[in-house]
Order: C-alpha cells, then sequence, then structure tokens
C-alpha cells in the first residue's frame, strides 16, 4: 500500500530539519537523487554524454533542486541549458550550475521562443519551475513558455521536479498550460497530488527519494492499494466452505427499460466469486438473469424475504417502483449494501460506514443538491478527494467517486485513490460491472469477518473497513479493464472473463498482474 502526503504536510515535516539548519542538506539529496534518475533515464536512450538536457527553473528551492541536478549532469558530460523563468533564483544552486559550465539563459519576451525552441529539441527536459510552493496554475513567462513548447511538442524525456509545475501537490488541482512528465521524482514523501486527477494524468511515472524526513512525517493524507495487497482483502474460499458461508449476495438491479444493467452486474458479481447471488426485480427482467446466469436464485420477492450477507441496489434501476422500494428496504437494512445509480436518490439523511455509495461526479453534484448544497460538477472533478471525503463526512456512508481516477472516502476521514484504469473502461455499463465486484467482495467479507482478516491493513484503522474493499474493488476493476483493453476497445459484457482472470494472477505470491 502506497501513502501519500500534502505538500503541506512534508513542508512542515522539513520545517525542524530547517531550522536545524539541514535546508542545503536536504537539497543536496534531492538533487542527487533527481540527477541519478535523470542520468538512467538518458541512460536507457543512449548514454549521458554529449546529451541536451534543459533545466526549467523557477524562483524558489524547487528551481534550487533542478539546478544543483543540472550541475551534477554537466558534470557527467552533458550539454545542459538553464532557462530561468523569474527574476528570482536561487543563487547558491545557479552558481554551482555555472561552476560545473552550464550555460544559463535569461527567460524575457525576447527570449521566449528561442527557449521553447531549445526545450522542445532536448534530450531531456527537468521542469524546476515549481514544487510545494506553487499557487494556482503557471503564471507571466512561465506560463507562456509552457504554452509554446506544448504548441511544438518535446522530443525528449520530461522529469518534473518534486511535481509538475502548476500542480497544486496536495489536490491534483491544475490550471493553465502544463508541462506533462514522463516521470517525477517527488521529494521526501509521496504527495497526494500525485495520486489524483490532473495532477496523476501529468506526473507520468512516479519515484519517491528519501531525503530523512522519516519521522517527522504525520498521519498520510491519501492511501493507495497496490496489486500485492490485494490477496489480504480478498475472501478465498476455504475447504469447509458451502455457498452460504461463502456469502450470498441480493442484487436488486434492472428494470423492464434498462434489463442489461443487471446482467452485468450479476455478472461481474459472479466472476469476482460468491457463493450464491440472490436476484430480485420484475419478471422481465428476472428471465433475462435466469437465461443468461442459470446459476442465480431470482425471484420478484422482497428484501426482507431474503437471507443474504449483503445488498446491491440500484444499477438500472431507475424508474421502476418495485426496485426501488427494495432498495430502500437494503439500504435501511443494515447489511452492508453498495447504493448505485438509480438508488442513489433514495438515500435517507445519514447511513452507516457499511453502507457504500458509487457516483460518479454527475450524480454526487445531485446527492450535494438534494441535501441543499449546491456543488458545481466541475468542481469536483477538480478535487475528488475532497468532495468525495466532504460526501462521506456528511451522509456517514463511504463514498466511492468513480472517475479516471477513483476516490474512496470513510465517513472517518481515512481516503483511498486507485488510478488502476484505463480511459477504455468510460463506456456504458462499465459502472455496472464495477458495482457487481464491489457486492461481491463486500458479500464474502461479509461472511467471512468472524473468522479472518479479510478487508484489514496493518496501518489502516478498523472503521476504514469498507472504504479498503471499496478500493479493493475498484483496483480489481481497472486491472481487468486494462486486461481487456489490451485486444482494443472493451465490451463491457466480456468484461468477467477478464475478472476472474486477473483474481487469479493477484493471488499469486507474487501476483503477476503490475499496474501498467
Ligand atoms: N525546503 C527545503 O529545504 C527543501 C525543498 N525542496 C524543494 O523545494 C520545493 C519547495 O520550494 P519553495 O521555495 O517553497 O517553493 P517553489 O520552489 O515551489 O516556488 C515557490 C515560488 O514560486 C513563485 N510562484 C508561486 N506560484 C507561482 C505560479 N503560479 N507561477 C509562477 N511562479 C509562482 C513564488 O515566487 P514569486 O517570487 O513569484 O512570488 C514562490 O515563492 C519543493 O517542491 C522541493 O522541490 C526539496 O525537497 C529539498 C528540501
Ligand atoms: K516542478
Amino acid at each position: 500500500m502506497l501513502s501519500a502526503y500534502t505538500g503541506s504536510s512534508v513542508r512542515a515535516a522539513e520545517s525542524p530539519l530547517l531550522e536545524a539548519g539541514l535546508g542545503d542538506e536536504l537539497m543536496q539529496r534531492a538533487a542527487h537523487g533527481l540527477a541519478q534518475a535523470a542520468a538512467g533515464e538518458l541512460s536507457a536512450t543512449g548514454g549521458t554524454y554529449g546529451r541536451s538536457v534543459v533545466v526549467l527553473a523557477g524562483s524558489g528551492n524547487n528551481g534550487g533542486d533542478a539546478l544543483y541536478a543540472g550541475a551534477r549532469l554537466q558534470q557527467r558530460g552533458t550539454g545542459t541549458t538553464a532557462v530561468l523563468t523569474s527574476e528570482r533564483v536561487h543563487a547558491p544552486a545557479l552558481a554551482a550550475f555555472c561552476a560545473a559550465g552550464g550555460r544559463v539563459v535569461a527567460l524575457s519576451d525576447s527570449t521566449l521562443d528561442s527557449a521553447a525552441a531549445r526545450v522542445s529539441a532536448a534530450d531531456l527536459i527537468l521542469d524546476g519551475i515549481l514544487g510545494t510552493g506553487g499557487v494556482g496554475g503557471l503564471r507571466g513567462l512561465a506560463a507562456a513558455l509552457i504554452e509554446r513548447v506544448n504548441a511544438r511538442g518535446t522530443v525528449g524525456t520530461v522529469v518534473a521536479c518534486d511535481v509538475p509545475s502548476g500542480v497544486n501537490a496536495d489536490t491534483g488541482e491544475a490550471t493553465g498550460h502544463l508541462l506533462s512528465a514522463d516521470l517525477t521524482i517527488t521529494f521526501g514523501a509521496l504527495k497526494s497530488g500525485l495520486l489524483i486527477g490532473a495532477g496523476a494524468r501529468a506526473a507520468g511515472r512516479v519515484a519517491t527519494i528519501d531525503i530523512g524526513l522519516g519521522e517527522t512525517l504525520p498521519e498520510p493524507d491519501l492511501y493507495s492499494l497496490e496489486p500485492a495487497d490485494f490477496r489480504h482483502l480478498y475472501a478465498q474460499p476455504q475447504p469447509a466452505d458451502h455457498k452460504y458461508s461463502r456469502g450470498v449476495l441480493g442484487i436488486a438491479a434492472g428494470s423492464a427499460m434498462y434489463p442489461g444493467a443487471a446482467v452485468l452486474a450479476t455478472g461481474a458479481a459472479l466472476a469476482t466469486g460468491v457463493g450464491m447471488i440472490r436476484f430480485l426485480g420484475p419478471e422481465r427482467v428476472t428471465a433475462l438473469i435466469n437465461t443468461v446466469h442459470p446459476e442465480v436464485v431470482c425471484s420478484q420477492g422482497s428484501v426482507s424475504d431474503s437471507h443474504v450477507q449483503a445488498w446491491l441496489v440500484g444499477p438500472g434501476a431507475t424508474e421502476d417502483p418495485g426496485q426501488r422500494q427494495r432498495a430502500r428496504e437494503a439500504i435501511s437494512s443494515g447489511l452492508p449494501t453498495i447504493v448505485d445509480a438509480g438508488a442513489l436518490p433514495l438515500l435517507p439523511d445519514t447511513v452507516g460506514a457499511h453502507v457504500i455509495l458509487t457516483p460518479h461526479a454527475g450524480e454526487l453534484a445531485a446527492l450535494f443538491e438534494r441535501r441543499g448544497d449546491a456543488v458545481d460538477r466541475t468542481a469536483i472533478e477538480a478535487d475528488p478527494a475532497g468532495f468525495a471525503r466532504r460526501a462521506a463526512q456528511a451522509t456517514g456512508a463511504t463514498v466511492l467517486l468513480k472517475g479516471y481516477t477513483t476516490v474512496v472516502a470513510a465517513s472517518t476521514g481515512e481516503t483511498f485513490v486507485q488510478a488502476n484504469a484505463t480511459p477504455w473502461l468510460a463506456t456504458a455499463g462499465s459502472g455496472d460491472t464495477l458495482a457487481g465486484i464491489l457486492g461481491a467482495l463486500v458479500a464474502t467479507h461479509a461472511a467471512n469477518a468472524t473468522n479472518n482478516d479479510a478487508g484489514s491493513l496493518p496501518g489502516v484503522p478498523p472503521p476504514a473497513r469498507w472504504a479498503v474493499l471499496a478500493a479493493a474493488g475498484a483496483l480489481l476493476h481497472g486491472l481487468a479493464g486494462r486486461r481487456a483493453a489490451k485486444r482494443g476497445p472493451i465490451v463491457v459484457s466480456g468484461l468477467p472473463r477478464h475478472i476472474g482472470r486477473v483474481i487469479h494472477d493477484l493471488l499469486q505470491d507474487p501476483p503477476s498482474t503490475q499496474p501498467q
């Protein structure tokens, strides 16, 4: 499991060390790590000697890190040019850079175009314009430079120093022009903004350099499950198990208008592995489920008459009064319940953490609006972790917010971010399969909760266990999507096949499915 910290908390962790006079030491460690990583990138594409490197250096310590790293690369034989984007610059770092033989270009209206051309043609670019001290997107000459560079394109590798400049290290928000990185080398601790939203998209591969903050770091701001975590969270069948002890999932999904959502959610739940599924719905939908998934027990009955360990309600069930009634009863049943799509508007004022909401940004905006808290969808997309937390706190539920990166917030504040998905999963029916996966994980967990520790990870407090499971579901869904997309566009009804294969791979030691 990865732990990430806000830029502000890393700065706070640095401050006692800075007060103790260790500022230069920290910066040298950062610059060493950055130069090593940059040299590695150059070596992989033909070596360091004679290669052209451009250092984009802003006014603060981020520019200082990049200039010191540039000096080290120059000493290894690169031809290095620093483009200073501000009149202010970290003076000792610039002196070291010049002493190593680096060339310097001060950015001005008259040098903008030639500097942009140089950046575009460089073998490697170190982006040190802004780090954790940045406020808002790039401005002034720095913004104009990046706009021109993006218009020309880059031929070399872009390595971001700490964060891609202009990305908010706390939230991942990014406004204005941004130079997307191939690799981000971040210092002291992984920054939250590199895991979420625009920051995650701009960061490329991310590596963390230890600069000795160690004990001074506070509790993490965000967690992210890795493939190796999955087998500690998945309740594997035991020899004494039978279909009831494995967990029974109740599903009330689909309607005459949207029967397909029920098929997709049920198929994904079956592929995730569950003892039994009891399916409730109108006759037309149960007939379809019986045909497509003959192992499912179907009826037109009620929630209170169905003995299950967990519920999944809502996919494709928008207009159907019977399905709405079942959703209401499931939500108030006290059993773990996945509340998706058409069931979201039926949520009472407050629920417990065992109720897992699965909105996308538009559905979350509607949820806030129903509670008299008008929030724009784009605001949610810009700060998904902040709004998922706000929704979890307001409702008491566990909130899984779907998007390019999926965020899961526990009502107690612990937050998970999973960036395992592929844009190919942005297709109709994808959310229904995620809901099915979650339903199966929660039902098997509920059935197994007393005899194993599925759903608990060291370091994550027990109240967040539903959030951990939901994050595991997002991980599985994302990896299954990636596997499916290897053969081109995803056909969602074929996803269950990949879910099964990914589970098989994740349960190996070590897991053979790696994030790509
Ligand atoms: N503290 C340490 O010893 C270590 C820091 N590390 C690195 O330092 C950065 C954080 O450095 P800091 O100097 O605090 O901030 P930045 O380098 O990010 O730059 C802030 C200055 O940039 C200007 N600014 C702010 N917002 C913008 C913007 N939107 N567009 C353009 N310029 C902006 C502003 O200066 P002005 O003169 O313009 O007011 C800020 O002062 C951290 O990210 C690490 O890379 C190392 O980790 C080592 C230890
Ligand atoms: K940067």
